[in-house]
């Protein structure tokens, strides 16, 4: 079997304006091929910005991103779709469909235009897609609900395998976790870490980045201020100064990775 290598991806110069506001400044950022980085900041740092950019879906108005070293807003929205899955914090709840057809919708970018007779290899692979998304996403129980009336971390969990019906090479995770019980954010983060797919995942919980990125990325006024392994990112000097919270970082006793405990507020951040 030849396994193919993760996606390379990467941002060059991405500035995003609108109107006469700066939203991201010059971020450039390559992200590790096959490993989940997560994206870091406090609100209105422009992390959401810089995920859409990356998905293609807002064009930036400086730099570029490379995928594989390939220009991705050159690409169709069809070639985009099958290789990069976006999973926004916002899902549309008035769509009228059962869970099951949600899910499937992922697969909308990977059939042809026109319906055609499919053979049963073909269908055989759609199914397996579509299973082993719903086991991934541990979402089996939910196929023939109605999908308005999900509570939100249901929602998240079947968002998550639709963007895995896509078989994407990457994954782009807008607060992934927000609506999820303890053991389903862990859960979902260790899901997607097996999958070896290159990931980027905006998050608010640190002590979640810290615990289960391979990188973390810290936005601040759009601008990215920080790059690299979570033990060297996450250190309380870091936090203070684009949080402007006050924290104890120790070393967690059962990964090694950083255990962020916080303190308190500072009355400012301390960003000079
Ligand atoms: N269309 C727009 N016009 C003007 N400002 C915008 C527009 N879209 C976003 N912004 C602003 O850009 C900044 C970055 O927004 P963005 O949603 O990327 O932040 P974020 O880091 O994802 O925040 P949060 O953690 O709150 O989700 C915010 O100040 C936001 O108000």
């Amino acid at each position: 079997m030849t396994v193919t290598p993760p996606v390379g991806l990467r941002a060059e110069g991405l500035g995003v304006r609108v109107g006469g506001a700066t939203l991201l400044d010059a971020v450039s950022i390559a992200f590790r091929p096959g490993r989940i980085t997560g994206l870091l900041g406090p609100n209105g740092a422009g992390k959401t910005t810089l995920l859409r950019a990356v998905a293609g879906l807002t064009r930036p108005s400086a730099g570029r991103v490379l995928l594989d070293g390939e220009d991705l807003h050159a690409l169709t929205a069809r070639r985009r779709a099958r290789r990069v899955a976006f999973m926004e914090q916002q899902a549309d709840t008035r769509l009228s469909l059962t869970v099951r057809q949600v899910i499937e919708l992922g697969r909308t970018p990977h059939r042809g235009r026109w319906p055609v007779p499919t053979d049963s290899a073909a269908d055989a692979h759609e199914r397996s897609v579509v299973a082993d998304a719903v086991a991934a996403a541990d979402v089996g129980h939910l196929l023939d609900r109605s999908w308005p009336t999900l509570s939100g971390g249901e929602r998240q969990r079947v968002q998550l395998a639709r963007a895995l019906t896509q078989e994407p090479d990457v994954l782009l995770l807008d607060e992934p976790t927000n609506h999820l019980d303890l053991r389903h954010q862990l859960g979902f983060l260790e899901t997607v870490r097996g999958l070896g797919i290159t990931t980027v995942a905006a998050l608010h919980d640190l002590e979640l980045a810290a615990a289960y990125c391979d990188e973390v990325a810290v936005l601040l006024d759009g601008r990215l201020v920080a790059h690299g392994p979570g033990s060297e990112v996450l250190t309380s000097r870091t936090i203070a100064e684009v949080y402007g919270v006050d924290v104890t970082v120790e070393r967690h006793p059962r990964h090694d990775r950083p255990h962020i405990r916080w303190n308190g507020l500072l009355h400012e951040r301390t960003t000079p």
